[in-house]
């Protein structure tokens, strides 16, 4: 092995580890004088398919673009030297951080103290905002993936250890990108780790709260030893029941860790900023009148799970909805076992090649970022995401004096979560865009939402209006805009917008509807009454034009500028990015999702 010269530079040196894409080894690289070390990871993507292929060369590149950025603009992120690929596989050489993983802490060192935790955190929690900053969720938070550099080279004492973060999911998805049965390209694989993965990240959907999540877990590892599987659970909530396995730690670091870990990702702390704040001495008090209230009631910022306005500005106010639509939980039948499940069902995951990746989770966790480079680290640049993306269906500053329906600071009524939430409250980095395959739902779709509505009824009236949470905005993808080219007898992106907007000013609603993939009907767009008396409030809509931004045979992102002529009389312009998935079974496009921009 010694005397294998990668890709006619890097000599392997010693093989870090082996999962489920590929190998990693330590390597130096005999090309600079120093012949520096570094750290190759070599990636196999799952297909064979040689447009898929493709897809996946491109997608490695623009990953391969962001985590050079994430990791030039953080020193608690290994730098990016090289990509290249070889022989069908790819390879990342990253910098070779001195020093363990904080798994090996604890194996070799015992569980760690408060103080420590606690200034572990506040010391990872700056770069987590950093990433989600980029609109990329890591998906791979765990003591595997936070390496210590000591930050005096050679030591090892506790304290002085900077922690850096390894391992980003994105790419690890990019390789499982594959053909679906019915033609489609999909995610078979939820990236992540078992018992470290929120229930929705394992279901394809994972939010900033996603890493929040695996990042508590990590900290009760920390604390306790032990891995999230070793925990009994509370069954109904499906949260682990972890503090008495740490009695001495205290209240606070406790109800942060609590908050952190939520099943539901309404009830955790939307961003890594707000987690860092509740960490800090000052507003423990505040984060203990919050913990007091019954696990899955912790109120949460407005801010943080604004969901979306599906009604028009003068509706009637929604009642607090549920965080879901969903029936009590089934005895028995821990919402973590349903999310555990989702995972193992290898749900099938429609990716786009950078919508949501781009979109950022999508596909992408990667989606391209920001434009301005985010600042250092120290002071992290961090953008809240956009809270309050609108529908599809909605006009946008057309109701300012109606803000968006947010969950109120307590719900009394919630009960208990058992399901996956559709969408989160932040606007999530989507790295999985909906499945394509109606046929493989998502394990956690809410069960009154239909998931193929009929195409001429439109759906029955849900009992219980939705609780709506706003899109992910789709970032924007790196690659060059590409007008679109009818292929065979297919409608371009374009024309189906167009005909979305034409049913909509015909009042063909029921038609419109069926243009929302099912997903999005379900998650974003409320029930399909809500839907049609919000646009009957809506006099007519101008499509003033639509604009290619990506497109692949099977994913589109157009931004479409709106005119909307409300009954009124009230007229506001909006644009919308939107992205549409292709449905080869139905041919059409669907709307998948939208954003204002
Ligand atoms: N940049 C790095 N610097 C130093 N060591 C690293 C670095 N990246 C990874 N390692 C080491 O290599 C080990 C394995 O690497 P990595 O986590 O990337 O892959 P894996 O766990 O083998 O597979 P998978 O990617 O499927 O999780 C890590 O646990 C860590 O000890």
């Amino acid at each position: 092995m010694n005397s294998v010269l990668l890709n006619n530079r890097y000599r392997i040196l010693q093989e870090l580890g082996m999962g489920g894409f590929g190998q990693t080894f330590l390597a130096e690289d005999t090309q600079m004088p120093s012949k520096r070390r570094c750290v190759i990871k070599q990636l196999k993507p799952v297909t064979g398919n040689p447009a898929i292929y493709q897809m996946v060369q491109e997608r490695f590149a623009r990953e391969a673009a962001v985590l050079e950025q994430l990791g030039d603009g953080n020193a608690q992120i290994p730098k990016l030297f090289a990509y290249f690929e070889l022989e069908g596989q790819f390879y990342l050489v990253q910098e070779w951080i001195e020093g363990g993983t904080l798994t090996k802490k604890v194996q070799t060192l015992g569980t760690l103290n408060e103080a420590q935790v606690r200034s572990l955190l506040m010391n990872i929690l700056p770069v987590l905002a950093y990433v989600h900053s980029f609109r990329i969720v890591h998906r791979d938070i765990k003591p595997d993936n936070i390496m210590l550099r000591p930050s005096n080279p050679g030591s090892f004492s506790p304290g002085e250890d900077v922690p850096v973060l390894i391992d980003f999911g994105s790419v690890k998805e990019t390789m499982a990108t594959a053909m679906s049965s019915s033609g489609g390209v999909t995610n078979s694989i939820a990236i992540g780790s078992p018992g470290f993965m929120s229930a929705e990240q394992a279901a394809g959907r994972p939010l900033y709260s996603s890493d929040l999540y695996s990042l508590g877990l990590t900290a009760i590892y920390m604390l306790t030893g032990k891995i999230p599987q070793e925990f009994p659970t509370d069954p109904a909530t499906g949260e682990i029941l972890w503090r008495s396995y740490a009695p001495t730690v205290s209240p606070g670091l406790a109800m942060v860790l609590d908050r952190a870990t939520r099943f539901n990702p309404r009830d955790r702390f939307p961003t890594a900023e707000d987690m860092l704040n509740a960490l800090k001495p000052n507003v423990n008090s505040q984060v203990a009148t919050v913990a007091v209230a019954p696990p899955n009631r912790a109120p949460v910022p407005p801010s943080q799970v604004a969901t979306v306005p599906v009604a028009p500005a003068n509706r009637a106010p929604v009642t607090p909805p549920p965080p879901y639509r969903q029936s009590s939980p089934q005895p028995g039948i821990s919402p973590r076992a349903v999310g555990i499940a989702a995972a193992v069902l290898g749900i099938s995951f429609l990716i786009g090649f950078g919508i949501a990746q781009d979109r950022k989770s999508s596909d992408p966790p990667i989606a391209t970022p920001p434009a301005n480079n985010p600042p250092p680290v120290s002071v992290p640049p961090y953008t809240p995401p956009p809270t309050q993306t609108p529908p599809i269906i909605s006009p946008p500053s057309q109701e300012p004096e109606t803000p968006p329906v947010v969950v109120p600071p307590q719900e009394p009524e919630t009960p208990p979560v058992d399901v996956i939430p559709p969408q989160e409250p932040e606007t999530p980095p989507v790295d999985v865009i909906p499945p394509q395959e109606p046929e493989t739902p998502p394990v956690v779709v809410p069960p009154q939402e239909p998931e193929t509505p009929p195409v001429d009824v439109p759906p029955q009236e849900p009992e219980t209006p939705v609780d709506q949470t706003p899109p992910s905005e789709p970032e924007l993808p790196d690659s060059t805009p590409e007008p679109t080219e009818p292929v065979g007898d297919r409608p371009t992106p374009e024309e189906s917008i167009s005909d979305y907007y034409a049913n909509i000013n015909n009042r063909n609603y029921s038609q419109a509807w069926n243009q929302l993939d099912p997903r999005f009907q379900a998650n974003e767009s409320g029930d399909y009454n809500t839907y049609t008396n919000w646009w009957n409030t809506v006099g007519s809509v101008n499509v003033n034009n639509v604009n290619v931004v990506a497109s692949t045979p099977f994913s589109a992102i157009v931004d479409t500028g709106l005119t909307y002529t409300m009954q009124d009389g009230t007229i506001s312009d909006e644009t919308l990015r939107m992205s549409l998935i292709w449905n080869e079974e139905t041919g059409t496009w669907a709307i998948e999702q939208t954003s204002r921009l």
